[in-house]
This record gives C-alpha cells, sequence and structure tokens, in this order.
C-alpha cells in the first residue's frame, strides 16, 4: 500500500476557453471539477491502476465535503482531518491549443494541532503493507515549514519510505531528514539547489546539490524533456512523447505514481514516465488507467547529454 498525504488539497476546477484574453469577459466552452493537491492524485493514479492506497488530507467546510465524495467516486480511501476553514477551489483555464493557465489559491489557515493532527493520522493509515509515504504539496498558511521534515522522520522511525513532492521551504527543510526521494520539478530544482537549470547537465548538478544535502534519490520531473533520476549509482536520463498533449496538470502526481507503484527503484524510471506522459494526453487532472499508459513509448537513455538544453529554455 502506498499512503499519500495532502495538507493542502484543493478542488480543481478546471474551465474550457476558445482563448484566454486578459481584461475582457470570456464564455467557457466546457467545465469539469476533479478532487486535487498533490498527493490526492497521486492516490488517484495509483486507484485507477488498482493499486492500494489511502489518501490522508486535511479537508474543511462544504469544498472538504465534496472534496471527500468526488474521491469515494473514484474509489479512493481517504482519512479526512478536519480543518476549521474551508478547503480551496484551484482554477485551471484550458485552451485548445493545450496551453493552460492555472490559479492556486493559498487554502485554509491551518493550527499547529489540525497540522500535527494530520501526521498521525498519516502515521496511522500505515499498515504492515505500506512500502511507501508520499508527501505531497505546498503548505496551507501557517502551517509550519519543517512538516515534510518530520514526516520523513516519524516514518523512518516506523521504517517506511517517504518521497517528497513540494517547493520553497517545505521542500528545503526536509532535505535534512533524508528523504528516500524527492521530486522536484525543473523551476524548484533550480530554486531549491540555488542554480539555474538550463541544460540536462545543470539538472544532474543540482540534483547532486540536493542528494549533498541529505535526499538519498531525485526524481526531478522536466516536462517535454522527460525526467531525470539521480541516485548512489548515478543519473539516469529518459524520456516519452506525447502526441497530443491536453493539459500538464497533475502529470508530475502521476509521474510520482508510477515510481513508486513501481517500487521506486531505478527500473522505476520507465514506468514513471509512461504513466506522467499519459496523463499530459488526458484532459484537466484526469488521472491515467492501464490502456492510457500502455499507448506510450518510453526511451531511457544509455548516456544523460549533459549540454541538451532544456525545451523550456529555447
Ligand atoms: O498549490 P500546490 O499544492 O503546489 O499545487 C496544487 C495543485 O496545482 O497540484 C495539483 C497538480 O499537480 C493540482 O491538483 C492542484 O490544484
Amino acid at each position: 500500500m502506498i499512503v499519500t498525504m495532502t495538507p493542502n488539497p484543493s478542488i480543481d476546477h478546471t474551465v474550457e476557453v476558445g482563448s484566454l484574453r486578459r481584461g475582457e469577459v470570456l464564455r467557457a466552452q466546457r467545465s469539469h471539477v476533479d478532487p486535487g493537491g498533490k498527493g490526492v492524485n497521486v492516490s488517484r493514479a495509483l486507484a485507477a491502476h488498482g493499486r492500494k492506497t489511502a489518501a490522508v488530507l486535511l479537508a474543511g467546510g462544504a469544498e472538504g465535503a465534496r472534496l471527500t465524495e468526488l474521491l469515494d467516486e473514484q474509489g479512493v480511501a481517504v482519512h479526512a482531518v478536519p480543518v476549521a476553514e474551508g478547503t480551496r477551489t484551484n482554477i485551471t483555464l484550458a485552451e485548445p491549443d493545450g496551453t493552460v493557465t492555472k490559479l492556486n489559491l493559498p487554502g485554509p489557515a491551518c493550527a499547529d494541532t489540525e497540522l500535527n493532527a494530520l501526521l498521525d493520522a498519516t502515521l496511522a493509515a500505515c499498515g504492515h503493507d505500506t512500502t511507501w509515504i508520499a508527501g505531497c504539496g505546498s503548505l496551507p498558511p501557517e502551517a509550519a515549514d519543517d512538516c515534510y521534515a518530520r514526516l520523513v522522520a516519524s516514518a523512518h522511525a516506523a521504517g517506511v519510505r517517504v518521497a517528497v513532492d513540494s517547493s520553497g521551504p517545505a521542500l528545503a527543510r526536509s532535505l535534512a531528514a533524508e528523504p528516500d526521494l524527492v521530486k522536484p520539478n525543473r523551476e524548484e530544482l533550480a530554486a531549491c539547489a540555488g542554480v539555474p537549470v538550463r541544460t540536462l547537465g545543470d539538472a544532474a548538478r543540482a540534483a547532486e546539490v540536493l542528494r549533498a544535502r541529505g535526499a538519498r534519490a531525485v526524481l526531478a520531473s522536466l516536462g517535454p524533456d522527460g525526467a531525470l533520476l539521480a541516485d548512489s549509482r548515478g543519473v539516469l536520463h529518459g524520456e516519452a512523447p506525447v502526441d497530443a498533449a491536453r493539459s500538464s496538470v497533475g502529470a508530475g502526481d502521476a509521474l510520482l505514481a508510477g515510481f513508486l507503484a513501481a517500487g521506486g527503484g531505478r527500473d522505476a524510471l520507465g514506468p514513471a514516465l509512461a504513466w506522467g506522459a499519459a496523463a499530459t494526453g488526458l484532459a484537466g487532472s484526469r488521472m491515467p488507467a492501464p490502456p492510457d499508459v500502455d499507448r506510450v513509448g518510453v526511451t531511457i537513455h544509455p548516456a544523460v547529454d549533459g549540454d541538451r538544453v532544456l525545451e523550456e529554455e529555447r
């Protein structure tokens, strides 16, 4: 079983518009709602593959109740820890060419007692068959930024491996606790390492900085350039082309889910890439199921081309 912890989940409201013009009244063509938050998405992707998972999250107000309902409908076991203020709604504006503009709200303020209850519930959700805990996403306002560091320490004391997918101080603070895996995207990697990441070589060096600070392995998602895995055995790079990209929202979460589902070792990079690419081909933050993943071709390169300039930098 893989347990996910999401301190700041969301209702993800995707609105499809013809084209996004600032300052104008736009008529939406379609809209839909998904349960959201990075750990929630990891659990959704695992559940879509028939894998055992539990999503532990903070939930408040009518939106929190709706989030729990939506997850129930998708067959995800939810452990909702109450928070006084309402769960946030994040807005995605999706254009037909695949351009996505995302508006993420700060979320409900979170008291220490609520955060402690979330950490306790996460450990309590683990059983003898729990292989990983994934602590994912931003922290709500007022939450202490050692949240993931504490998660890593208590999970390790219980003998469970931990993956952290976050950003800013929450990610930086987690490193000293020696998480088994961190999953930054390119911006998060650059910000955390304190170096620009323009090439694959830069990404590999930045991943080594995070490892030197304590991360046991780094899985960096690099959008159209695939992903890079750095661990004690070296650096691996792989990619999976996407024919018709519809939405990158949640693709990093699907990548992490695929990686953990495949065991979390070096062989897991291929499945991770396939799950991530499959998510990119789906609307909004829909998570891929096996038929979506089976359609994806993956290449793992024998060596990292350090001079290759990342697409977002070209
Ligand atoms: O504000 P955070 O916690 O960094 O990110 C939240 C979020 O953008 O992440 C998921 C996609 O990865 C979405 O479901 C959700 O809206």
